[in-house]
């Protein structure tokens, strides 16, 4: 495979371009927007200059401007046509997925062409029957930030391929040197199913008074070797995202231990997104 697509250039679709590209890929990234493209081009601009200034950019990648000629930031999504890999990473709403993989399924010309999504919780199969090409659609799931994290989640629906499955790990294992888990096609997969209660039940803890975020954070990162603690990691995840995800959780299990808790129901309706927005548990600057 060597022309990728991403669609979305936000947190997760920057990386996810800039993996490739350092890959040697050829590389399209859709986003919505004039302003959202020049969004996205400048975090794959600020990401490969630090990854340059700290000499992280090996021989074979080149500097950050060969690898940024690797990548067009484009707003037509008839780009789109000559891939032989579409890595779809827009917002989690169901609706706006649904909508995009309907009309990549009527633009992406290769017929082998894998048709991914970057979903944190939403069963693929909900993504794969919006196609007329179900054995082609599978969820990849990378971890934020995608340039540090080493995971990526392999979640093949009841109807994709074997061939599309071994593809995408070729894809995600040989090319862009990752490391896949298998997962089964169930809202959360693997990794969101355990990590996000967890983020919640921290969050309800703030919220009852319990204990302050920083002495929250504070204890998971020095009792139990965790990078940053939950509330820290909710901010960087982003609490929309947070809050989509345990909905996604929630609407498949009916489990309260998934429920939103009213905190980040009212913080998201607030705007109060996390480090994207400048404000969450913190306040960035
Ligand atoms: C919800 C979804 O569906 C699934 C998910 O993605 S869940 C979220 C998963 N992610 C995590 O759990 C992240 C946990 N946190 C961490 O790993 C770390 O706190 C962190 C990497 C974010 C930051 O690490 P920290 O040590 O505090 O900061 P910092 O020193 O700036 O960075 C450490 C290294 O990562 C690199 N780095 C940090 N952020 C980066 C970014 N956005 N892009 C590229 N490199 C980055 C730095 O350059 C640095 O590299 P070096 O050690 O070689 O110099
Ligand atoms: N944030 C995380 O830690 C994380 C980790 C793994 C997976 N994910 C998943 O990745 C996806 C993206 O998350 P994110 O954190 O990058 O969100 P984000 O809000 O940072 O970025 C989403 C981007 O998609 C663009 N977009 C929205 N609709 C579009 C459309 N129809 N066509 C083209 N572009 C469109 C927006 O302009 C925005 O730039 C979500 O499904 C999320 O669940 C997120």
């Amino acid at each position: 495979m060597k022309n990728v697509a991403v669609i979305g250039g936000g947190l997760m679709g920057s990386g996810i371009a800039e993996v490739s590209a350092r890959a040697g890929h050829d590389v399209v990234v859709v986003e919505s927007s004039d302003d959202a493209a020049k969004a996205a081009l400048g975090r794959l601009e600020k990401s490969l200059e630090r990854a340059e200034a700290k000499g992280k950019l090996g021989a074979a990648e080149g500097t950050a401007a060969d690898v940024l000629a690797r990548i067009r930031v484009e707003t037509d999504l008839d780009s789109t046509a000559d891939r032989d890999i579409v890595v779809e990473a827009i917002v989690e709403s169901e609706a706006a997925k649904v909508d995009l993989f309907k009309r990549l399924d009527s633009i992406v010309a290769a017929p082998d062409a894998i048709l991914a999504s970057n979903t944190s919780s939403i069963p693929i199969m909900k993504l794969g029957v919006a196609t007329s090409r179900p054995t082609q659609v599978i969820g990849i799931h990378f971890f934020n930030p995608v340039p540090v994290l080493q995971l990526v989640e392999l979640v093949p629906s009841l109807l994709t391929s074997p061939d599309t499955t071994e593809r995408s790990r070729a894809w995600v294992e040989g090319s862009l040197s990752k490391q896949a888990i298998d997962c089964q096609d169930r809202a959360g997969f693997v990794v969101n199913a355990l990590l996000v209660p967890f983020i919640l039940s921290a969050i309800r803890m703030y919220e009852s008074g319990f204990a302050s975020a920083e002495d929250i954070d504070r204890g998971l990162v020095l009792g139990a070797a965790h990078p940053q603690g939950p509330l820290a990691l909710a901010d960087l995840i982003g609490l929309d995202t947070t809050k989509a995800v345990a909905e996604s959780l929630y609407e498949e299990f009916k489990e309260p231990l998934y429920a939103a808790p009213p905190l980040l129901q009212r913080m998201v309706d607030a705007g109060l997104l996390g480090r994207k927005t400048g404000r969450g548990f913190y306040t960035y600057s």
